[in-house]
């Protein structure tokens, strides 16, 4: 699993460790790192020219040493000053060890234009304009420098790409758009969250032995190692019920094809037992594409509700499905909700439950629930959400204490209580119709099998987006092939548990 921690706690891990050690020690640890990170890269893109841009604070303090240590090496160094009040504003120490090492100075405020031309010509950027203590956004000269860097150059952001919000809660356009970051011991919020990962690029951390074991993350997210300690792997005293009944109320005259999708996930990612209740032509598909699908109610240990369900009212024929869906989710069973069965949802339920909007239903759900209880709330559109996801994603969280699982190219699961998942495992290829009813089937198996929502969800999402992009292998895919791609995802992740990490 990765971790992001928050800035306080990070600093709290800081002063721990700094009272130890002697001054400046994580300082010097910190551009060690980064120095052979970059080092790395310039030998991989035989670059020779580095240019370090430098703010007042600690994070021009790292560049500045590791920038010494990249001209102690004989690359071609210089430095440019960002920080108001030159020179001066800057650890002197630090400045002129990059000095004595043969790097040349350039202050920002003075000349521009000769800043300019050195950034231009730079093979190799490291972004020391700010780190865990920057502000959102880039001041107008700095964001001038930041536009002047050649788009081959490789950019390493150091710590945290300048210009984010270093908690990931509010996005900037305004920022370092790096190839790479390297962090320090442990990833920082804006790393993992949508307002910052893209501007974050490849991450890499090093380790300047901060002890953050018993600190609580802002942010997790499960990778490939984690499939094998959390899928439920039946043992020998196992049956089908004990392994875990889903009931799906799926699909429907209108959109039949849902029930097949959500079915066949739940089918391939090895539920004990399926129940499939619906109307005559999704009884008819899920009959023929899933057998081993008994059909009509009975006893379950969680519900999948909603993927082709109509919002609207039913045909007749889905009226005994719409109350099933209903008795459902009045149950103290846990049940993932997706899709029409979203419009059902009135509050809390008092079992697990797992919503699982993407960013228009999102916004309708939180329409519905705020005008319901405060008569007068703002409606809340679909760009609202895209603009800060993590926020409605909470609110939605706040209002029916249940796991939100927000749909997108990275996708958030919130429960109170807990820190946020955030899984960015899916090709585009991914926003495909269909692709969120397999979802559906995913994280119902797994709620059926027993795990609790916030592992249920961020594990279905994490096997969903891994079986996607090996189903796509770089080109196209459809839902269903992504629902057959789970179960030798899932086989192949969980080898990997058994065997030595490749
Ligand atoms: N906390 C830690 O554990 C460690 C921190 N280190 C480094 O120290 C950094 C944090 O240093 P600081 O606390 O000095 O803070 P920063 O270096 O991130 O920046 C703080 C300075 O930048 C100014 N500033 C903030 N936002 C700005 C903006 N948008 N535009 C222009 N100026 C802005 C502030 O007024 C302040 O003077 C980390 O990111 C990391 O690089 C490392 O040296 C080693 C260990
Ligand atoms: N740009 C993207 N990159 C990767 N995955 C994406 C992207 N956009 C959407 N997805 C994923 O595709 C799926 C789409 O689901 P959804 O919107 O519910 O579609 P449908 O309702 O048609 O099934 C979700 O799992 C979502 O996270
Ligand atoms: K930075």
């Amino acid at each position: 699993m990765i971790r992001a921690h928050s800035v306080e706690t990070v600093r709290a891990a800081e002063a721990q460790a700094m009272a130890g050690l002697p001054e400046g020690e994580l300082m010097q640890r910190a551009a060690g790192g980064l120095a052979e990170v970059a080092a790395a890269r310039l030998e991989d893109s035989e670059g020779s020219t580095v240019v370090g841009l430098v703010g007042s604070g600690d994070n021009g303090g790292d560049t500045l040493y590791a920038v010494a240590e990249l001209a102690d090496a004989g690359y071609a160094c210089a430095v440019v000053v960002l920080a108001d009040g030159g020179r001066d504003a800057l650890r002197q120490e630090a400045l002129e060890t990059a000095e004595d090492a043969g790097t040349i100075v350039h202050v920002a405020a003075d000349d521009e234009e000769a800043a300019t031309q050195v950034v231009a010509e730079a093979d190799l950027v490291l972004d020391g304009i700010v780190g865990i203590g920057g502000r959102p956004g880039l001041q107008p000269r700095a964001a001038r420098l930041v536009d002047a860097i050649d788009d081959d150059a490789w950019v390493i952001a150091v710590d945290v790409a300048s210009g984010l919000d270093p908690s990931g809660e509010t996005g900037e356009d305004d920022a370092v758009w790096a190839d790479e970051t390297v962090t320090f011991s442990t990833a920082k919020p804006a790393h993992l969250l949508p307002a910052g990962e893209a501007a974050t690029g490849r991450l890499t951390v090093v380790d300047i032995g901060l002890d953050l074991s018993e600190a609580v993350a802002a942010v997790e997210r499960l990778d490939y190692d984690d499939v094998a300690l959390l899928w439920p792997v039946p043992g020998a005293g196992d049956d089908k019920y004990s392994r875990g009944v889903l009931g799906v109320v799926a699909g429907s005259e209108a959109y039949p094809g849902a029930a097949v999708l959500t079915t066949t996930a739940a089918a391939e990612a090895g539920v004990g037992m399926l129940r499939y209740v619906g109307s005559p032509t999704p009884v008819g598909l899920v009959h023929a594409a899933v057998p081993e699908a008994v059909i009509g109610t009975g006893q379950v240990q969680a519900w999948a509700v909603g993927p082709g369900l109509p919002a609207e009212e039913p045909e007749p024929s889905g009226h005994s499905q719409l109350a099933a869906a209903r008795v459902a989710l009045a149950s103290d069973l846990p049940v993932v909700v997706d899709a029409g069965g979203l419009e059902l949802v009135d509050g809390p339920r008092p079992a697990p439950t797992v919503l699982t909007p993407h960013a228009g239903e999102l916004a309708r759900l939180l329409t519905r629930l705020g005008q319901g209880s405060a008569g007068s709330a703002p409606e809340v559109t679909t760009d609202d959400v895209g603009a800060d996801p993590l926020a409605h994603a909470r609110r939605l969280a706040d209002l029916t204490g249940a796991t939100v699982l927000l749909k997108g190219a990275t996708t958030l699961v919130v429960t109170p209580g807990h820190p946020v998942r955030s899984q960015a495992d899916a090709p585009p290829w991914l926003a495909t119709a269909g692709a969120g009813d397999v979802l559906t089937g995913v994280i119902g198996a797994l709620l059926a099998a027993g795990l609790e929502p916030h592992d249920a969800a961020s594990l279905g999402a994490l096997v969903h987006g891994v079986a996607a992009d090996r189903v796509s292998g770089g080109g196209p895919l459809r839902a269903l092939a992504v629902a057959h791609g789970i179960r030798p995802t899932v086989r192949d992740l969980l080898a990997r548990g058994r065997t030595a990490p490749v």
